[in-house]
């Protein structure tokens, strides 16, 4: 089969990636499936600029194509935080609960008119030879008062899609791919296909 390294350490991102790539026939590997450790500091200040500096530092490191995602929630009552700093939100050691925690507390009693946010997404594709590109993503929907559902990773619990009348973490793998923000960059990647699919399955 197929292998595409995906330049993560998040687990939830790998799962999202393996339903999104299983029906080009890829077999996703990421950062936790090599034997050394890498972990690119983010010193962005955009979503855009993390993607292409994890892309590139681990492509330049491996020598090999990879593609990188930096992701994150952007809620309006909030000046659009925690944005690029999703993951660390609630201190860095990247506690999931935490981050939630924090902002289920930030906005406590805010009526739900007023509880308008977005996941965004860029990836960012990387390779020996090649300039790198990046692709981008979001998805619409609003805060919920409390967590539901035991899908997804990260807010998705308190994220409620109005498309699909669910939070994100009611639904399955293949439902959150339809309308996240990781699905619909992925979608503007697959507009590159055959060429980046291709090169990126030939090489391994
Ligand atoms: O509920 C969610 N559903 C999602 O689909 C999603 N996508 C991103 N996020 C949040 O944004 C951070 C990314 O930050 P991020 O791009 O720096 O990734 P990360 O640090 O977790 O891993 P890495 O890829 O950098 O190794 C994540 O940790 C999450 O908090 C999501 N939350
Ligand atoms: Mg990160």
């Amino acid at each position: 089969m197929k292998k595409i390294l995906i330049a993560t350490n998040n687990k939830g991102k790998a799962k999202d990636f393996e339903s999104l790539f299983g029906p080009y026939g890829f077999e996703v590997q990421t950062l936790n499936d090599l034997e050394q450790d890498i972990d690119v500091e983010e010193t962005g200040v955009t979503f855009e600029e993390n993607a292409v500096l994890k892309a590139e530092t681990v492509s330049k490191l491996l020598g090999i194509m990879v593609i990188a995602d930096d992701s994150g929630l952007e809620i309006d009552k909030l000046q659009g935080a925690p944005g690029v700093y999703s993951a660390r939100y609630a201190g860095e050691a990247k506690n999931d609960e935490a981050n939630i925690d924090k902002v289920l507390s930030e906005l406590q009693g805010v009526p739900e008119e007023e509880r308008a946010a977005r996941f965004r997404c860029v990836l960012a594709v990387a390779g020996p030879g090649i300039e790198t590109v990046t692709f981008s993503g979001s998805c619409e929907g609003t805060i919920l008062e409390e967590r539901r559902g035991s899908n997804g990773f990260g807010y998705d619990p308190i994220f409620y899609s109005p498309e699909k009348g669910r939070a994100m973490a009611e639904l399955s793998p293949q439902e959150k791919g339809q309308i996240s923000h990781r699905g619909a960059a992925l979608r503007q990647l697959e507009a590159r296909l055959p060429q980046l699919l291709d090169a990126l399955g030939g090489q391994q």
